[in-house]
């Protein structure tokens, strides 16, 4: 069973204002019986029936202020006033058997209860109108001895018809202010639509974008797609050094506003205090610039907006984008760099040992099944690092290590996996490639590498000099069963390993 609890603002005023319906409607309802009130008196006095028919009238212009009560109290005013309706129909009904069916009034007020009735509910609540009106009429005369005086006077037909031409062009007038602020409502929910539309694609978009710049491009295009007549642009700027931009994105600003905004932003590093007006233009559009806050950990963020002029709305709509742009912004970050974690080797920043083994799966299921594409990998191990270790420092043996890893890099292309697989062992998958591939680099590495000179900076801040030598073992798929290719590589980086210590005992080094 649902209980309805009564809410705590009715509960504490119980007139509230009705519904829109019963305030449009209040005008045109006080004229009628108002009116009708001013014919039942000149009616009275022509016929000298006097207070006998007067002071029932005056139940006609209670009845206003009642339907207007009634509505502003109830729980449902909408309701009510479609009730009011109804009653309308009723007691005008009654009042024209009152009136003994005097012709323009019965004409009049019964068309006028049809047609609002017919206005708010169709055919169907018009005909529970005419069922009220003519209950009314026939009840009352079939309670009291009908009676029929269709014509007064032509005075009165003249006020009668006035009044009908006064009240229709005062409900027209009602039907044009509620058609115009339906026409409002709709432009109102189609602009909210179009925000909630934003902001669904903001959330599409990164979960979809791979990195950060495309995350903040693709945004903007969103927003720009949405919002035509606005330009956009994001900033995100290192907290210590605002001055430098990590990533922007610009979508539908003019080359002048671009210029040195990034310098702007800047010089705003602190201020959060909502929107801000980055500059005016001549041709009446202006720069905002929406700060990101405290909403992401590692950067300072900008929303800037090109527009015609701030509004309110224009604000809120703002500051949900850039809620919704932090938000996806901060998660990507996070999940970037979560992932970096995970893949990579945190001393020389290339992929790790797990990384390598999971894409060698990969190339070990690319060539197990069809159409077999073969792969191969370059397995290469540091001579001497313990030495350098032992006689530096470990200090020194890191720089080793990753001035090992940078240069490798250097002879990668894209495509080819380099990874640290131990502490002194680097491992270059090349997918869809044969040993030629494997050979290659493996001949550049000799050439350009072997017997290298690194200077590196030891504890005590003095240059130590240090020969990088490196043996190296290829293998493909072409020569061994996929799972066995890197072992097949580290055999013969040992035995690679082995003849250069042979020849380097024999002094052939
Ligand atoms: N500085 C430093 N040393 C490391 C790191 N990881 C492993 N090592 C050291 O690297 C050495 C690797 O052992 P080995 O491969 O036997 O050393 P090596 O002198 O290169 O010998 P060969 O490879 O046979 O020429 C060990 O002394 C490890 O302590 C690291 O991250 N930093």
């Amino acid at each position: 069973m649902s209980v309805t609890k009564p809410s705590p603002i009715r509960a504490g005023r119980p007139f509230k204002r009705p519904h829109r319906l019963a305030l449009a409607t209040l005008p045109p309802r006080a004229f009628a019986f108002c009116h009708t009130f001013g014919l039942t008196v000149w009616i009275a006095m022509l016929e000298g029936s006097g207070w006998s028919l007067v002071l029932p009238a005056l139940l006609l212009l209670v009845w206003p202020a009642v339907a207007y009560a009634h509505a502003a109290l109830a729980q449902d005013s909408k309701r009510a006033e479609f009730r009011n309706l109804y009653f309308d129909s009723l007691l005008f009904g009654v009042w024209c058997g009152v009136l003994e069916y005097y012709f323009w009034a019965t004409m009049f007020i019964g068309l006028a209860c049809l047609m609002n009735n017919m206005v708010v509910g169709g055919v169907r609540r018009m005909a529970g109108s005419m069922a009220l009106f003519l209950g009314g009429a026939l009840g009352w005369g079939a309670l009291t001895g009908f009676e029929f005086r269709p014509y007064v006077s032509v005075e009165v037909d003249i006020y009668q018809v006035a009044g009908a031409v006064v009240y229709f062009l005062a409900i027209a007038n009602v039907m044009f202010g509620q058609n115009r602020k339906i026409g409002r409502s709709i432009t109102e929910i189609a602009y909210k639509n179009r925000v909630f539309h934003a902001l669904l694609d903001l959330g599409v978009v990164a979960n979809r974008a791979p990195d950060i710049n495309t995350l903040l491009d693709d945004s903007l295009m969103h927003l720009r797609a949405d919002f035509p007549q606005y330009g956009f642009a994001v900033f995100l700027q290192e907290r210590q050094r605002p001055e430098v931009t990590r990533y922007a994105a610009v979508a539908g600003l003019r080359i002048n506003d671009e210029h040195g905004l990034g310098r702007r932003l800047a010089a705003l590093h602190d201020q959060d205090a909502g929107t801000i007006k980055l500059s005016d233009s001549m041709d009446g559009e202006q720069l905002y610039a929406t700060s990101m806050g405290g909403r992401l950990s590692m950067y300072d963020g900008w929303l800037v907006i090109r527009a015609p002029g701030l509004d309110p709305a224009l604000e809120r709509v703002l500051t949900l984008f850039v809620d919704q742009l932090a938000a996806a912004t901060e998660n990507k970050l996070l999940h970037l760099a979560l992932k970096k974690a995970a893949e990579r080797d945190g001393l020389t920043g290339l992929y790790n040992r797990g990384y390598l083994e999971l894409a060698l799966q990969q190339s070990i299921k690319g060539k197990l099944q069809p159409p077999g594409l073969d792969f191969a990998v370059l397995m290469m191990d540091v001579d001497g690092l313990k030495e350098v270790n032992d006689r530096h420092g470990h200090v020194v043996g890191d720089q080793f290590i990753a001035i090992v890893a940078e240069h490798l890099m250097t002879h990668c292309r894209e495509g080819d996996t380099l990874a640290r697989y131990g502490g002194d062992e680097f491992v270059i998958l090349f997918p869809s490639a044969d040993l030629s591939a494997a050979e290659r680099i493996a001949a550049l590495i000799r050439t350009h590498m072997e017997g290298k000179r690194c200077m590196l900076i030891a504890t005590q801040g003095e240059q130590v000099e240090v020969t990088l030598r490196l043996s190296l073992g290829s293998a493909s798929s072409r020569e061994a069963p996929a799972q066995e290719v890197l072992t097949l590589a580290d055999t013969r980086m040992y035995e690679d390993k082995s003849r250069r210590r042979k020849r380097s005992v024999l002094g052939q080094e």
